[in-house]
């Protein structure tokens, strides 16, 4: 099931996140902020954000002790986001703790609540090596998206390339968002398992998550559309 284009805001602060808006003053974006801009700026981001209409990704990938991930979810759900997320390595009860946080926390309709599985970042080698989990990266990620499932998230965070799998497996409806996105133009930077979005789109993710793509163009607009229409097969917003 197809749905957004999510644009990372990987700025550091507010000042570079509202030129690189002005591209598109003609109507809201689905956005993610990230690490990068939500500890410079704090919660204020969010709220502006919000004020311009945009739908927003808060992409903080929580990875703790269940208790305090609860409360942490428990706070955030207040900022009314749309979609947030945890690490799936942090385990079941951890998984379950953050969706009763974030449902305990808010004021009308949760926010979806989504799992990284493997970081795009990440090789089955590196993984092997660094992370001593001595197993096929698809099985791992296939496990740590069932157990997201079972502990009743909404869905993952994976690379296209496990989109096919998790259909099969876990229903398309269970959220598959998929960064590690790029334009057969573009450098693959630090991401490993890379995919362009007409790619993303016949593989079957649910959403695919685009920063550098995007924000690095020289014109970041035209860029946009050239995603969103390998993404869609439109060439629109
Ligand atoms: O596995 C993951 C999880 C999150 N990300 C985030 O997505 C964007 C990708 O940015 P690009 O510039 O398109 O590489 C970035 O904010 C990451 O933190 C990911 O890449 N992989």
């Amino acid at each position: 099931m197809k749905q957004d284009l999510i644009v990372a805001l990987d700025f550091p602060t507010k000042k570079e996140v509202d030129t690189f808006l002005s591209h598109f003053d003609d109507g809201p974006l689905f956005v993610k902020v990230g690490m990068e801009l939500f500890y410079q700026e704090g919660p204020s981001i969010i709220e502006d954000l919000k004020k311009r209409n945009h739908r927003i990704f808060l992409d903080l990938k929580l990875h703790d002790i269940p208790n305090t991930v609860y409360q942490a979810m428990k706070g955030l759900a207040n900022l009314g986001v749309d979609l947030t997320n945890v690490h799936a390595a942090g385990g079941c009860e951890m998984m379950k703790a953050a969706l009763e946080g974030l449902t305990a926390g808010s004021l009308g309709e949760r926010p979806a609540l989504i799992a990284v599985t493997q970081l795009t970042s990440m090789s089955e080698e590196r993984m092997k090596k660094d992370l001593l989990i001595d197993q096929a990266l698809n099985d791992v990620v296939l496990h740590y998206a069932s157990n997201a499932k079972e502990s009743g998230l909404d869905g993952v965070v994976c690379s296209a390339y496990e989109a096919p799998m998790l259909n099969s497996a876990l229903g398309e409806s269970f959220l598959k968002v998929t960064p590690g996105i790029r334009l057969a133009s573009s450098s693959n930077d630090d991401q490993v398992r890379v995919v362009t979005p007409k790619e993303a789109s016949r593989l079957g993710s649910s959403s695919i998550v685009v920063g550098r793509s995007i924000t690095g163009a020289s014109d970041p607009r035209k860029a946009y559309e050239e995603v969103n229409e390998q993404w869609r097969g439109v060439a629109k917003k």
